[in-house]
């Protein structure tokens, strides 16, 4: 194999494409096989609040730079927004928007009392310390301090942010607020009222949905050849849980290349090296190409990276028999189209990868009523949930003769434009 070191970091054109128009068609689609008037469309096509802000932060050369953050609230109608917080250089106004949106729709797939929210900072924490991402995250906090809080909006993790950065930004709301607001964010460490299985969560979620989607085209897991592009939270410990469901993952990426073994790659080595950002191929000489690792031959295949990687120009490549997409947005339309059309079966995003919200609403819960709950409990709960939302958009996708990405919308909608027709908004 050939060495592709570093030389795909934020060089990625994809990335740039935009993701809300897309995800306005298929919600106007979806509300019109509904029955629902354009009225509802035009109140659901965008976020019913977004916020820019503008965050100053002292960096440690003593200099101050000017970093810009989103938060888009897309429909509170069934409740608080609800939704992650993602620090990544490409963010833009219109992605974290689209991700509102994602995130209503899974609220809505598996019955949440949330609409969607989600947040962005236009930055690389990768080039950054760790006092200096403090400082921006608390800065962050302070700038939309007014829009958000526990019964209101309550934000997450999502790429680039993990617990540590959620435990920063409760403290900052707890010294606003004056009070200690647990149920201000979720995704925080277990001592500051986080939830067991949430870090695990969104992983566990993709695997469930994995198992029925498996099942439903007669693949048997052991042995199945899986390949997940990302090794972060998402495809890291997916890689994990295929590897003890055992399965073979024969190819993992990061943000700078990818490994590929057909024999299967030592996961639990590869979990035990990478580093926080679910990096781990610089470590390698002999990678591949994000490129190459999505068109590998496999039973499986996920992508828990970032939007735009399954485009037209590379949907005829796939070869795998199943897409499962943990990441928000990874197939473009055109993409969703062509794989449909291939017999490919492809579980969207907003259902396979709800599992994070939804531990993420168990942990609101509890802190919510000060009673913490084993791991096992959060893990049957999550199950039953994810069990059940992938049958009913299966069923959704046959009865109505669309394809699973349609069916979803469809499902994940109708809470929502119900929520919003009682309160007599449309
Ligand atoms: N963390 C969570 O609970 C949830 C995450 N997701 C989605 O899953 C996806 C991954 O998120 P996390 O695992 O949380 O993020 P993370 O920050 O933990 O890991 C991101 C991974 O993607 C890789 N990556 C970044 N840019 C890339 C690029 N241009 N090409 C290839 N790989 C690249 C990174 O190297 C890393 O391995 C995102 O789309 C996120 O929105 C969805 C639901 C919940
Ligand atoms: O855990 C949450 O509240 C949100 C997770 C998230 O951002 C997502 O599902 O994309």
């Amino acid at each position: 194999m050939v060495a592709e070191k570093s030389t795909e970091k934020n060089s990625n054109t994809e990335e740039q494409l935009d993701v809300l128009a897309p995800t306005q068609v298929v919600i106007k689609e979806a509300l019109e096989k509904l029955g629902y008037s354009n009225e509802m469309y035009e109140l659901l096509k965008e976020p019913v609040r977004m916020m820019t802000v503008k965050i100053p932060v002292r960096m440690d050369d003593g200099q101050v730079k000017i970093f810009t953050g989103y938060r888009a609230q897309h429909n509170d109608a069934v409740g608080p927004t609800k939704g992650g917080i993602r620090f990544h250089p490409n963010v833009t106004e219109n992605e974290v928007k689209a991700l509102s949106i994602w995130m209503s729709l899974k609220c809505g797939i598996v019955d949440l009392p949330y609409g969607g929210g989600k947040g962005g900072i236009v930055c690389d924490p990768r080039d950054m310390s760790f006092r200096e991402l403090e400082r921006l995250s608390r800065g962050y906090v302070r700038a939309i301090s007014q829009i958000v809080g526990p019964t209101k909006d309550i934000p997450a993790p999502d790429v680039f942010t993990n617990s540590q950065i959620m435990a920063w930004m409760m403290d900052e709301y707890s010294r606003i607020d004056e009070f200690n607001s647990p149920g201000f964010i979720t995704g925080k460490p277990l001592v500051l009222g986080g939830s067991h299985g949430r870090e695990t969560a969104t992983a566990k979620g993709v695997t469930i949905v994995i198992r029925e989607a498996a099942k439903r085209r007669g693949i048997k897991l052991e042995g199945a050849r899986v390949v997940i592009q990302g090794f972060g939270n998402a495809g890291s410990f997916l890689a994990k849980f295929m590897h003890d469901a055992g399965a073979k993952v024969i190819g993992i990426s990061d943000a700078y290349g990818a490994l590929h073994d057909p024999n299967g790659l030592d996961i639990d080595y590869l979990l035990d090296r990478r580093d926080s950002f679910g990096t781990i191929t610089k470590l390698f000489n002999n990678t591949i190409s994000n490129k190459e690792l999505l068109e590998l031959d496999c039973d499986i295949l996920v992508p828990a990276a970032i939007e735009n990687q399954i485009t037209k120009d590379n949907a005829h490549n796939i070869k795998a028999n199943i897409v499962v997409e943990a990441a928000n947005g990874p197939t473009t339309l055109e993409a969703t189209k062509i794989l449909t059309e291939r017999g490919i079966l492809l579980v969207p995003d907003v259902l396979a990868s709800a599992g994070g919200v939804t531990v993420s609403y168990f942990e609101w819960v509890q802190n919510n009523q000060g009673y913490y709950w084993t791991e096992e409990e959060v893990e049957d709960r999550l199950e039953k949930v994810m069990v059940r939302s992938f049958n009913n958009i299966y069923e959704t996708s046959v009865n109505r003769k669309v394809n699973m990405r349609l069916a979803a919308y469809m499902v994940g909608a109708r809470k929502m434009a119900e929520a919003s027709r009682f309160r007599g908004w449309v």
